[in-house]
């Protein structure tokens, strides 16, 4: 399955290896993926009047030299731009040779309506902000918004961190080879590299195995096998059961929300714990959803020993004080076999911002819950203020380096949402859509998770699917969502996921 994400080391690594392995060259390697994208112009853009095609120094360039002879054979007027000439001996400075179109320098670079650009400039050995010629060619090709297909990436955009370093293309279309890389799917790269389309160069799985990849573009296809769905001879308990903790009585709409999305995701009983203040109005809003009194520890305890719910959602509607903070402490001292895993979000998180050295103790314990945590970029810097500072690393590398710190499956949100496990799997979401930018949406995410867990799905593919769910409800619900609507939206997708 090719999901995986290779960052540009890894995809060098890939190269260097088939490379290696034979038979293929470099340089075959370099018309294979030049040959590719010749073919995907001249199929997209058949009436294209002139294709300017600018040439970078590196392998990048080199497959635009690649791109340049085969449009000019095929009767396309090709206008070449370079920025320096490629390597003496190099693969590039090979395909250089082999085009019989005159390079210009990249100064005499002048876009015209009705013509296309390949750019060609960097792509995945971009390592330092784009020089003013590249940026002036960049204002030159906005300015007449001509289409841009970019080879790899859109120069200016890393493909580490999908960060712009200085400035980059708007490219139409994003041909790359053999994998994606997480500079496409994180935001803003993914927004300038338009259509992303991925061509096979003759690098194989095996190949992509043995770099040692370990993230992935979130799908439902490599998830999809371990997804719960009841047993014939199941009972509500069995299924899984969720308790999720209510705020007072002016706060409880977060956690009725968490439940009913607990519910509608497969778990077979879902429990609100309401301070007693908050039961009345619990109680006139919750149907199927049990409905517990619990103030004090005592009180969970008591639930806990009882009832033995599978997973605790324990966030939503709380309230930012450091009691809320010091009870999830409690309750992750107290877990010990009582329950399986915590899910914790929104107040549960930005809580614990005052407690930070307790809460990372706390997950050294060998008997500490399975953990979810679900933070916004907000929560995110509020609880890992010094990783969320680090502007060396990316939002993937963010969110692997806080799930390594809380021994937690961390689920960094926002448009890109990462998925990080302590193990180093990551995950980047790619179904998103701002109708998920409505309040309550995040508490019916921390539901889902919850009801997953509960039915025992492994926990990085429970949280990977949950957030694809979401999305997934929301794009089918469509315009004027609420986060009242996601629960039911999910009755579909769970249908279609479910055997
Ligand atoms: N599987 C693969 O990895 C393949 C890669 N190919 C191409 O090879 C490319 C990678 O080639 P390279 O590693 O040569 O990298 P690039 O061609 O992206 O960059 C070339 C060099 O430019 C320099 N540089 C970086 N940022 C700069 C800046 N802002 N201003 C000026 N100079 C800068 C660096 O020294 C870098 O090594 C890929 O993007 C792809 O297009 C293809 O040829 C085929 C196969
Ligand atoms: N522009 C966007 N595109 C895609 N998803 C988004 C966007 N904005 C928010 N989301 C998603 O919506 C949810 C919002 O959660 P959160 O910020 O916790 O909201 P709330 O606290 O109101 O529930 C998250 O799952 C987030 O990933
Ligand atoms: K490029």
């Amino acid at each position: 399955m090719a999901f995986e994400l290779l960052t540009p080391g890894e995809m060098a690594e890939a190269d260097r290896l088939t490379i290696a392995v034979g038979p293929v060259d470099g340089i075959g390697l370099m018309r294979r993926a030049g040959g590719a994208i010749a073919d995907l112009v001249l199929a997209r853009y058949p009436g294209a009047r002139t294709v300017h095609v600018l040439c970078g120094p590196g392998n990048n360039g080199g497959d635009g030299y690649v791109v340049a002879r085969l449009l000019a054979e095929n009767g396309v007027a090709v206008g070449l731009f370079a920025t320096g000439a490629p390597r003496e001996g190099s693969d590039a400075a090979l395909a250089a040779a082999e085009c019989p179109v005159a390079a210009a320098p990249l100064a005499a670079f002048a876009p015209e309506a009705g013509s296309i650009v390949i750019d060609a400039l960097f792509g995945a050995g971009l390592s330092k902000p784009l020089g003013s010629e590249i940026v002036q060619a960049i204002a030159r090709t906005a300015a007449v918004g001509v289409p841009v297909i970019a080879v790899d990436l859109p120069s200016g955009v890393s493909g580490v961190s999908g960060d712009i370093l200085g400035s980059a293309f708007q490219a139409t279309l994003t041909v790359t080879f053999a994998r994606k890389k997480p500079g496409h799917l994180l935001f803003p790269g993914r927004a300038l590299c338009g259509e992303i389309v991925v061509v096979d160069i003759g690098i194989t799985d095996a190949t992509i195995a043995a770099t040692g990849a370990r993230c992935f573009e979130n799908d439902p296809a490599w998830w999809r096998p371990h997804f719960p769905s009841p047993a014939n001879d199941a009972h509500k308990y069995s299924r899984g059961h969720v308790g999720v903790f209510s705020g007072g009585p002016s706060a409880t709409g977060a956690a009725r929300l968490s439940a009913m999305a607990a519910a509608r995701a497969g778990a077979g009983a879902v429990t609100v714990l309401s301070p007693g203040a908050a039961l009345a109005a619990n109680a006139a809003h919750l149907t199927s959803i049990i409905l517990r009194r619990s103030d004090t520890l005592q009180d969970t305890l008591a639930f806990l020993g009882a009832r033995k719910p599978e997973v605790l959602v324990y966030g939503p509607g709380l309230g930012p004080e450091p009691e809320v903070g010091r009870f999830a402490l409690e309750l992750m001292s107290v877990a010990d076999g009582r329950f399986g895993a915590l899910v914790l979000d929104a107040d549960g998180i930005t809580s614990l911002s005052h407690r930070r050295a307790a809460f990372f103790e706390a997950r050294k314990r060998p008997n500490a819950p399975a953990l979810v945590l679900t933070p916004h970029h907000g929560e995110f810097g509020r609880l890992f203020p010094e990783i969320a500072a680090d502007a060396s690393l990316s939002k993937l590398e963010q969110a692997r380096a806080a799930a390594r710190r809380a021994h937690a499956i961390v689920i960094y949100k926002g448009p890109d949402t990462v998925i990080a496990a302590p193990d180093g799997r990551a995950a980047v979401n790619t179904n998103g859509t701002p109708l998920l930018a409505t309040a309550g949406s995040g508490d019916v995410l921390s539901g889902i998770v919850a009801a997953l867990l509960a039915q025992r799905m492994p926990a990085f593919e429970a949280a990977c699917a949950a957030v694809w769910m979401h999305a997934e409800a929301a794009r089918r619900f469509g315009p004027g969502l609420i986060a009242e609507d996601l629960p039911l939206a999910l009755r579909e997708v769970v249908a279609e996921l479910g055997r």
